[in-house]
């Protein structure tokens, strides 16, 4: 059977959470389809449900209604097959760099000598080659989020679903971190949802964005980023970024406006 077009779909997914004070609608219905390849960003305001839509895509927190899919299949429990980046590098402490980037095979099989060469070669695009002996505890907060996506690409997997990955970090080390984002992308795309608050990072990095509005929430905007591949940041300069920059941040104002 040939692969489907759309590597990942979301049908009305619907979220409450039942808490002891009463039920949270965390989000009311996302419903998108993501062509295979499509880089794909999230922007919302703060609380509309962007990392639960996430949390549900990943199947590590079930859905109260609605249907997700990830390659064909009906996303039932987690997504194993998928990388995965959260704000937390959650890293083990006692793990070398290398072993902390094969941690993801080591859970489901016996380490060969091509997952040890790939760890390597991953290690060496995301420039931490020389520290691969190194443990977390001595490396940056950037240096710790590169080896959590050298390990989110170790079983080179077709999809990359990221929650704020960079937003602990500093601008500049941030801006560092979309770029060798950017060029992995370049060298081998892959279908991959992005949640992030910096609408620059979203245009940057994206082939397209969607827009979540404000809890409980639905995509509110969903357009394309026109820029051609491999992108450099010179494409901030243009005006059709300040464009597309200006008019997300309408948008997410006026959903986190009261008035509206
Ligand atoms: N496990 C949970 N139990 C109860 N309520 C939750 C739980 N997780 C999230 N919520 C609530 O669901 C809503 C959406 O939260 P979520 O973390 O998905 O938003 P978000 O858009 O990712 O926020 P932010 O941008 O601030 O990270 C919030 O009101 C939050 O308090």
């Amino acid at each position: 059977m040939s692969a489907p077009f759309n590597a990942i779909t979301a049908d009305r997914l619907r979220k409450i959470y039942e808490t002891p004070s009463g039920a949270v609608e965390a989000v009311a219905e996302a419903s998108f389809d993501i062509a295979r390849g499509d880089f794909v960003s999230i922007l919302g305001p703060s609380g509309c449900g962007k990392s639960t839509l996430m949390l549900m895509l990943a199947g590590l927190e079930p859905a109260t209604s609605g249907v997700a899919t990830l390659d064909g299949m009906e996303v039932s429990g987690p997504q194993t097959e998928a990388g995965m980046m959260f704000q937390d590098p959650t890293l083990l402490p006692w793990r070398s760099v290398l072993d902390n980037v094969l941690f993801p095979v080591d859970m489901c099989r016996t380490i060969t000598s091509e997952d040890k060469t790939r760890a390597e070669t991953l290690l060496r695009m995301v420039d931490l080659w020389n520290f691969r002996e190194k443990r977390p505890r001595e490396l940056s907060g950037g240096m710790r989020q590169r080896v959590a996506l050298a390990r989110a690409l170790i079983n080179d997997p077709r999809i990359l679903l990221m929650d704020e990955p960079f937003s602990a970090l500093d601008a500049i080390t941030r801006d560092e971190m979309g770029l060798a984002l950017a060029r992995i992308w370049d060298k081998s795309p892959k279908t991959a949802i992005f949640i992030t608050h910096s609408i620059r990072e979203a245009i940057f990095l994206s082939d397209r964005i969607l827009v979540m509005g404000r809890r409980p929430s639905r995509i509110i905007e969903d357009l394309r980023v026109p820029f051609a591949r491999p992108r450099d940041p010179s494409v901030e300069a243009r005006p059709e970024f300040n464009e597309l920059y200006l008019h997300l941040k309408d948008k997410i104002h006026r959903t986190n406006s009261p008035l509206h």
